[in-house]
């Protein structure tokens, strides 16, 4: 395998689509969330508002009543009724508590046929050891969950420390072993597929807290359901490192935004500019959702 590319604005650029006049709502993306539970309402929340600022044609949410209707509180128009169209992508696992889970068994069975799946949180525990091959998934690991899923797929006993010292091997070797396109996440963010490995840098550490990851997760299912309608479609392992940076640049403006509420989108695009620098106050998850929005609309103004 080559060695890691660096992953930037152009390359995130390719992977992000303003709609076009003959488009609607399905054909701009459906993405299906099959997250939450009643220990974990918010993480569906976050995956919701995360799928439609990342510009998703239509968010449905799949899951417990009373998570639907916090959902509903929030994004009045995420659809929670079963049936309908396909899904372009399925964003499973965020906030939910047991492996066994119908929804995230469905999941990883969809992953294993190559359709874009992505497995979050507990989704990882549902890939199973003897024959993890999920090629059309997304996998969306924090350093304590690659290394629990590194330990089981890779047949070693790998620790978190093993997965800091050198998380851009590890990831390789779990992306190898599932044949899936593996998103270790971090302050820098390893995106590995079987054959490609890139590194997407954070410009900023705000983004350390809780629910940033299912921010992140929604916004991955958004960008491979936009990009589903396209010809070419980028390749998986592209959407899911533009879905990073996106999400670094939108956790850099939430942050920029607690200083100066008036802080320009266009400001946290490029490696160097003042957003870059250390500024800025905490963050929420779902401030960073929202300034997503934000961030693909000067994307998009380049
Ligand atoms: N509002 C909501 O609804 C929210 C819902 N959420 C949902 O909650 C569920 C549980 O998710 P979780 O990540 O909190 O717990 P879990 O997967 O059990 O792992 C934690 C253990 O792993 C270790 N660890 C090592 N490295 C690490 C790292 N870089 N980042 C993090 N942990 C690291 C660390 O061990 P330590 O290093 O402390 O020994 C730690 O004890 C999940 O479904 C998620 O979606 C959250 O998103 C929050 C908002
Ligand atoms: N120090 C840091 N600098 C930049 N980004 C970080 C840092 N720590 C965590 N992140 C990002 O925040 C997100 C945290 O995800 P995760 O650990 O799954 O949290 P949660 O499960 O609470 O949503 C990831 O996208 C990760 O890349």
């Amino acid at each position: 395998m080559s060695p890691a590319t660096s992953f930037g604005l152009s390359e995130a650029a390719a992977c992000v689509f303003a709609p076009r006049p003959d488009d609607h709502k399905y054909r701009r993306g459906l993405v299906e969330l099959r997250t939450g539970s009643l220990a974990y309402p918010g993480a569906a929340v976050l995956g919701a508002e995360a799928a439609a600022r990342g510009g998703a044609g239509f968010v449905r949410y799949a899951g417990p009543h009373a998570v639907a209707s916090r959902v509903l509180d929030r994004r009045p128009e995420t659809v929670c009724a079963s049936g309908g169209h396909d899904a372009d992508v399925v964003v499973a696992g965020s906030g939910v508590e047991d492996p066994g889970d119908p929804r995230l068994v469905d999941a990883v069975r969809r992953a294993r046929g190559g359709s874009a799946t992505v497995l979050d949180a507990t989704a990882l525990q549902a890939v199973p050891t003897e024959d993890p091959a999920v090629p059309g998934a997304v996998l969306t690991p924090h350093a304590g969950e690659l290394a629990q899923l590194a330990t089981r797929l890779v047949g070693r006993r790998i620790r978190v420390r093993d997965v800091e010292g050198d998380p851009e091997g590890i990831a390789a070797e779990v992306a190898r072993a599932t044949g899936a396109v593996v998103v270790a996440k971090g302050h820098r963010t390893i995106v590995a597929s079987p054959d490609t490995l890139a590194v997407v840098v954070a410009p900023t550490s705000w983004l350390a807290v809780a629910g940033t990851g299912d921010v992140l997760a929604g916004l991955v299912g958004a960008l491979g359901a936009t990009a589903a309608h396209r010809d070419p479609v980028p390749p998986l392992a592209e959407l899911a490192a533009a879905a990073a940076w996106l999400h670094g640049r939108a956790g850099a403006l939430a942050a920029a935004r607690v200083l100066d509420p008036a802080a320009p989108a266009d400001d946290v695009l490029d490696d160097v500019s003042r957003a870059h620098r250390p500024v800025g106050g905490p963050v929420t998850a779902l401030d960073v959702a929202d300034a997503l929005s934000g961030v693909i609309a000067a994307v998009l103004a380049r």
